[in-house]
């Protein structure tokens, strides 16, 4: 009977090893293409790094005012009163004239500031505040201020070295965007990447953990993902 023929089969010690076999190569590809994507990162980082800093500063700077008026022009942006951004830093696309607007409609703005090894808070940025430079350099304010939850964020504008036309992004390595997003439960704001137009590549690498963004702002304006 096919029935007991497969019972057999089953509990035969060469079924079992065929099984356990299947099962480690299934976890051997996985963790191939996870190491192969981890490398192709490391690369894609260097190569989209050069490729920022080679744009001149006051082309940047010109850059970021035109994303930002692309952007407050969206009901995304006026909608939003609880806005989290970063200080830019290096060749990134500028956030100080996207901040200044937002402080001039009173909207409320918040920053990353580093905690412990691995995590990272959403800080009060205010025009007066504080700021001291974290462990990559990167200012952040200097007290705790009031951190935001982000189940009361509206809008978060993320830093980025990549993106591709499916929302996926490439951030500095530190996964501390993804963390942060991870821990969602309910609500989760709006998730912007903030990037040159340059910046977009045929395919970002992806892994499990990585965090798809809902649209990029770039120079051009704001690009919903396809797919
Ligand atoms: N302006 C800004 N603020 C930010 C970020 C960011 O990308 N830009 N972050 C975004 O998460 C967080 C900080 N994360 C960072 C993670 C790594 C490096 C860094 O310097 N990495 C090394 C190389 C690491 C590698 O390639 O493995 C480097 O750039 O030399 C910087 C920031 C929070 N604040
Ligand atoms: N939800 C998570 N829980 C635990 N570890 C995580 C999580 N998300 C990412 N990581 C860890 O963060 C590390 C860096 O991830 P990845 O290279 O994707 O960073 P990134 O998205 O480029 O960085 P960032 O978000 O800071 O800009 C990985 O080694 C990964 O293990």
């Amino acid at each position: 009977m096919p029935g007991v023929q497969a019972h057999r089969a089953v509990g035969s010690p060469m079924a079992w090893r065929g099984t356990h076999l299947r099962l480690r190569l299934k976890v051997d590809d996985r963790m191939t293409a996870q190491a192969g994507d981890t490398l192709d990162k490391r690369a894609l980082r260097r190569e989209l790094r050069l490729r920022r800093a080679a744009v001149p500063a006051a082309a940047r700077l010109r850059a970021a005012r035109s994303a930002a008026a692309k952007l407050v022009r969206l009901p995304v942006w006026m909608r939003a009163q609880h806005v989290a951004l970063h200080l830019a830093r290096g060749s990134e696309l500028p956030t100080a004239p996207l901040i200044e607007h937002a402080w001039r409609q009173h909207k409320r703005i918040y920053v990353p500031r580093l905690s412990g090894t691995r995590g990272m808070h959403l800080v009060a940025l205010k025009p007066g505040t504080r700021l001291r430079r974290n462990r990559y350099g990167i200012l952040e304010p200097a007290g705790r201020g009031a951190y935001c939850p982000l189940r009361r964020l509206d809008l978060l504008l993320a830093p980025l070295l990549a993106f591709d036309a499916h929302g996926h992004r490439l951030g500095a390595g530190g996964g501390y965007y993804d963390r942060l997003l991870a821990r969602r439960r309910m609500r989760r704001p709006v998730c912007l990447g903030w990037a040159l137009s340059l910046q977009e590549i045929p395919r970002v690498p992806c892994d499990p953990w990585d965090q798809r963004l809902d649209g990029i702002v770039t120079e051009k304006g704001l690009r919903w993902p396809t797919g």
